[in-house]
């Protein structure tokens, strides 16, 4: 399988290279060049399939070259044999038309888990091969920080540095990530959003400063591998509702694009998707651009879903890129146009392409409370405040029809309820408890440097770490 890169200019690369670079150098994000298909007798025959063996099944031809059949099995067969529940993302039903697909059952308590635990792995076979090393720097808003620490901590070739902005995440993330005590793991606070930590990330790709010391490595949504992983549970909880014969939507709480995104692979792979629904909180970029083109950047607000306060949605750009013709050049320079003015229109193509699959509905904080008192009420359900996001667009669709009655609604529940107990305790009155395997969390010593918001020190403490190292 080749990638090639949505800005197309950079190299084109194999599995191996794509999942190694992160980010492309000319500042695009890498895609296959064309989307692997499954027949519908193909989707039918991967019914009742384990996670594990489904989840080779959909990887295998995006890794095709760069790792055997048996690696590959043996690597779901590690990653996923080890989650907290035996169906690892198990499909839970809340009425006729609701479903909840809870994705964290993984270590660190969110669907990050799925795709990181798996990325672990392959740094660490790909590095072996190559007898290299490999400094991580990331940027979480509070769950990809600590799955991406947890998948890496005490690995050998690697270091990560991993950025989050300050007085933003939860308590509980906070935790995840600086009570984890290893030598290659650095946590830094910045003064500034997500957005910011996000933007040096890149930066960072792109400064000849840093890849002339260092090999750097993404484990953010911009690199490709945590897609592919992410596509793996649609496949698996259509399938359990009637796919192929039957088509299902799925209402996906959003802010990089990443989790959607990947629902749209599955749809260009074959799967019968009736719609995405990208549910937003009020930073809602990716519902202004989906409901009229206008994707324009303002301030972060901070809500009761710090996961997804997020202005500048990384993995929109893919979309742009196949649904605009795939047009490198032109996009470069869209793109780039965004990156000094924080606004642009998307052209008719996009548009269009867009809106073949997807509808954007967004939450206030009340509606997000609202949509978790109502799962508690109606279901017994305690959910968590993201999760609460997209089931409030969830219940929006089925009402309005935008989703006809019969067709099932899977809302994807991102996040367990623990990690945000006050925003949850507050709308349905009942504090949720951590489960066991997170350990002492309010017991460990804390470690994190905390920077000012600018590029250069983010930059310079990576610089001298990993000279230190
Ligand atoms: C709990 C939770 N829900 C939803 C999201 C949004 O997912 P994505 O960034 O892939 O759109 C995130 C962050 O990525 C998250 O941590
Ligand atoms: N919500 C995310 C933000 C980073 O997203 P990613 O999927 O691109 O890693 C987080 O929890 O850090």
């Amino acid at each position: 399988m080749e990638y090639i890169s949505t800005r197309g200019s950079a190299p084109t690369l194999d599995f191996e290279g794509v999942t190694l670079a992160g980010l492309a150098t000319d500042g695009g994000l890498y895609l296959p060049s064309e989307w692997p298909r499954f027949s519908e007798a193909e989707i039918r025959d991967l019914r009742g399939k384990p996670y594990h063996e489904l989840a080779a099944t959909v990887m295998r031809p995006f890794v095709k070259g760069s790792l055997t059949d048996d690696e590959l099995d043996a690597m779901c067969a590690a990653v996923y044999g080890d989650f907290g529940h035996a169906a690892v993302t198990p499909l839970v039903q809340l009425n006729e038309q609701h479903w909840l697909l809870e994705l964290f059952h993984g270590p660190t308590l969110a669907f990050k888990d799925v795709a990181l635990q798996m990325l672990g792995h392959l740094f660490e076979t790909f590095l072996a091969r190559r007898e290299q090393r490999m400094m991580i720097v990331g940027a979480t808003s509070g769950d990809t920080g600590s799955a991406a620490i947890n998948a890496v901590a005490n690995r050998d070739n690697v270091e990560i540095v991993m950025l989050h902005p300050k007085g933003r995440v939860s308590d509980v993330q906070r935790r995840q990530m600086t009570t984890v005590r290893a030598a290659n793991v650095y946590n830094l606070a910045i003064d500034g959003s997500f957005d910011d930590a996000q933007a040096h990330v890149k930066c960072m790709f792109r400064d000849p400063n840093v890849t002339g010391a260092l090999k750097l490595g993404a484990v953010n949504s911009i690199n490709w591998a945590r897609l592919m992983a992410q596509v793996v549970y649609y496949f698996y909880s259509a399938l359990q509702l009637g796919a192929p014969e039957r088509k299902v939507a799925y209402s996906v709480p959003t802010g990089n694009f990443g989790d959607v995104f990947a629902g749209y692979v599955a749809a260009r792979m074959g799967l019968p998707i009736e719609r995405l629904i990208v549910a937003t909180n009020v930073n809602d970029i990716l519902y202004r651009a989906l409901s009229d083109g206008d994707y324009s950047a303002g301030g972060v607000t901070p809500t009761i879903t710090p996961s997804m306060d997020i202005q500048v949605s990384s993995n929109f750009e893919r979309l742009l890129f196949d649904c605009g013709g795939r047009d490198g050049a032109a996009l470069a320079e869209q793109m780039g146009a965004f990156e000094a003015s924080k606004a642009m229109r998307l052209t008719n193509a996009q548009a269009q392409g867009a809106s073949a699959l997807f509808t954007s509905i967004r939450a206030d904080q009340d509606e997000t409370a609202q949509a978790l008192a109502w799962a508690y009420r109606e279901t017994s359900q305690i959910i968590d405040p993201h999760t609460g996001v997209g089931l409030h667009a969830s219940i929006v669709a089925g009402d309005t029809g935008l989703i006809a009655k019969d067709v099932p609604i899977i809302t994807l529940a991102t996040a367990h309820p623990a990690k945000f107990p006050d925003a949850v305790e507050r709308a349905v009155g009942v504090r949720p408890a951590l489960p066991q395997r997170v350990g002492d969390l309010f017991g460990r010593e804390e470690h994190f440097t905390e920077i000012s918001g600018d590029y250069e020190a983010a930059r310079n403490f990576v610089l001298q770490n990993a000279a230190d190292a």
